[in-house]
């Protein structure tokens, strides 16, 4: 008989951490052993839950420190929480290279966003981006979010920008001149949108320019139910990929 991965949900009273704990609870090989939520004590929470693996659905200010917490009780890690950065990213990068070298190899993956149709819009952008003069990407979420623009949006904002730079791709033009205030976050030279507004879950938009035509890349998340699957293959997948792996394109191979 095949065992089952023991899962712990951090954040599992919010909208995200709901809807993980009962995809947990619906899908066999998997166990959910422990729901912890802001108050509770992370560390001791997830020691008593004997898991094998942290979901985080938390906010951007604690995600760090949950994760330091579950690499130091030896479980692997899948987080969908936004608000990383490289220093973020390298001290976990850090800390797994020390737990590795302790004998414990251990597996994070940081996706921001496990959703399908988001992961496919960032890679199908990141393709075209060297095609077109022009690039920009907008993020619309509900006004409940606290981080903008969106994890997902500043992703693929980093994915285009890294394609054009390896094809030799010359900056957006721009004529725009300094003070004028309605151009977006410039995300490694790429402009980035948020709209927040009221009936909305997660959506992205890329638009890519040149003379005479455009593309326009759109996706829509209607539903929380929509990262789930992308949320179920991660903590499936983790304990397989010693490390840290950034984004659910390189679990799905699409990278
Ligand atoms: N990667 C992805 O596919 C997705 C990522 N997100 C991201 O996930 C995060 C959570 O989003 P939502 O669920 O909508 O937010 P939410 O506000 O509904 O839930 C956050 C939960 O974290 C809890 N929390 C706060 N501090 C905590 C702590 N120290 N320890 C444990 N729990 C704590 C809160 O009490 C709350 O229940 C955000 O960063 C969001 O951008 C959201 C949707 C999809
Ligand atoms: O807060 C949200 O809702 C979402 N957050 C993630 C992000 O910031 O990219 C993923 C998705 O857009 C939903």
């Amino acid at each position: 008989m095949t065992s089952t991965i023991k899962v712990a949900v951090l954040g599992a009273a919010g909208r995200m951490g709901t809807n993980v704990c009962a995809a947990v609870e619906g899908a066999a090989d998997l166990e959910l052993v422990a729901r912890l939520d802001a108050g509770d004590d992370i560390a001791a929470g997830l020691a008593a839950s004997g898991a094998d693996v942290v979901v985080d659905f938390t906010v951007p200010s604690v995600t760090e420190a949950n994760v330091h917490a579950a690499i130091d009780a030896g479980m692997h890690v899948v987080v969908g929480t936004t608000g990383w950065d490289d220093d973020s990213r390298g001290r976990v990068t850090d800390h797994l290279a020390r737990r590795a070298a302790e004998g414990v190899a251990l597996g994070v993956l940081i996706a921001p966003n496990f959703g399908l149709s988001a992961v496919l819009a960032m890679t199908f952008a990141a393709k075209a981006a060297r095609y077109f003069e022009s690039v920009e990407v907008v993020e619309l979420h509900h006004p409940d979010k606290v981080d903008a623009p969106s994890g997902t949006a500043r992703h693929t904002a980093r994915a285009i920008a890294a394609a054009r730079a390896e094809a030799g791709v010359a900056p957006s033009p721009d004529a725009t001149e300094d003070g004028w205030e309605a151009r977006g976050m410039d995300v490694d030279g790429v402009r980035v949108h948020a709209v927040r507004l009221r009936g909305l879950v997660a959506h992205e938009e890329i638009l890519l320019g040149n003379v005479g035509e455009q593309l326009s890349i759109r996706q829509d998340s209607f539903d929380r139910m929509s990262f789930m699957p992308g949320v179920l293959l991660g903590v499936r997948e983790v304990g397989g990929r010693p490390g840290l792996t950034v984004g659910l394109e390189h679990v799905l191979d699409l990278s």
